[in-house]
């Protein structure tokens, strides 16, 4: 039988670290963005050691987003360099794959639940895409990129095998230090 890990999420909502980002993202707390910077790589910090063990075991993790969104996030403010950005995520497990799941930011706009957090206006994520093109261009990374215009279905069976691929080529791969 042909049967997936279940995913494991990062911007994990539930802990003491996601409460306040919840909250954040919600807009009912403000933050300076410093301090949110750090609680989001805080966040994933506390995920490693689950993470690690599970890599161990064998388990291939897949995480909703990750070190890249909180570079891109911040340093689409405009106010922040990526080098101080990427800081705070330097050691975290290094990712075998990197999907970007590419839509413009109108038709994500259209989508459910689009407009109702902090970050989700069409301009503001117009310029997180143009933050995640520069990330994109460090080709010591596994990017690629898919369309996600596509239906579910299709996106769906791109994403597996472009997985099953590289857990094919990554399996006897040591775990390697992301930005090191
Ligand atoms: N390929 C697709 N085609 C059509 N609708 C989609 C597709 N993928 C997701 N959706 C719908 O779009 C909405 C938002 O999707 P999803 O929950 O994955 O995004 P999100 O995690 O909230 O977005 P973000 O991470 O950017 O904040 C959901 O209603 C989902 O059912
Ligand atoms: C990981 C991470 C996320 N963000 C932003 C990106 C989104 O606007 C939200 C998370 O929303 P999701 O629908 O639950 O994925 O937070 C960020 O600013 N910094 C980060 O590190
Ligand atoms: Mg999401």
């Amino acid at each position: 039988m042909d049967r997936a890990p279940p995913p494991q999420p990062v911007t994990d909502r539930t802990t003491e670290i996601g409460q306040l980002i919840s909250s954040y993202l919600g807009r009912e707390k403000n933050l300076e963005d410093h301090t949110i910077h750090l609680l989001f790589s805080a966040n994933r910090w506390e995920h490693v050691p689950m993470m690690k063990e599970k890599l161990q075991q064998g388990i291939t993790v897949v995480v909703d987003r990750y070190a890249f969104s909180g570079v891109a996030f911040t340093s689409a403010k405009g106010n922040f360099g990526l080098d101080w950005c990427k800081q705070p995520d330097v050691g975290l497990p290094k990712p075998d794959l990197i999907l970007f799941l590419q839509l413009n930011p109108e038709a994500a706009a259209e989508r459910g639940n689009f407009g109702q957090e902090r970050y989700e206006t069409s301009s503001f994520q117009e310029k997180v895409l143009q933050c995640f093109y520069c990330l994109m261009e460090d080709k010591t990374l596994n990017w690629k990129t898919v369309d996600a215009s596509k239906s579910i279905e299709d996106l769906h069976r791109e994403i597996k095998s472009i997985a099953k691929e590289t857990m094919q080529e990554v399996q006897n791969k040591p775990l390697g230090e992301l930005w090191k």
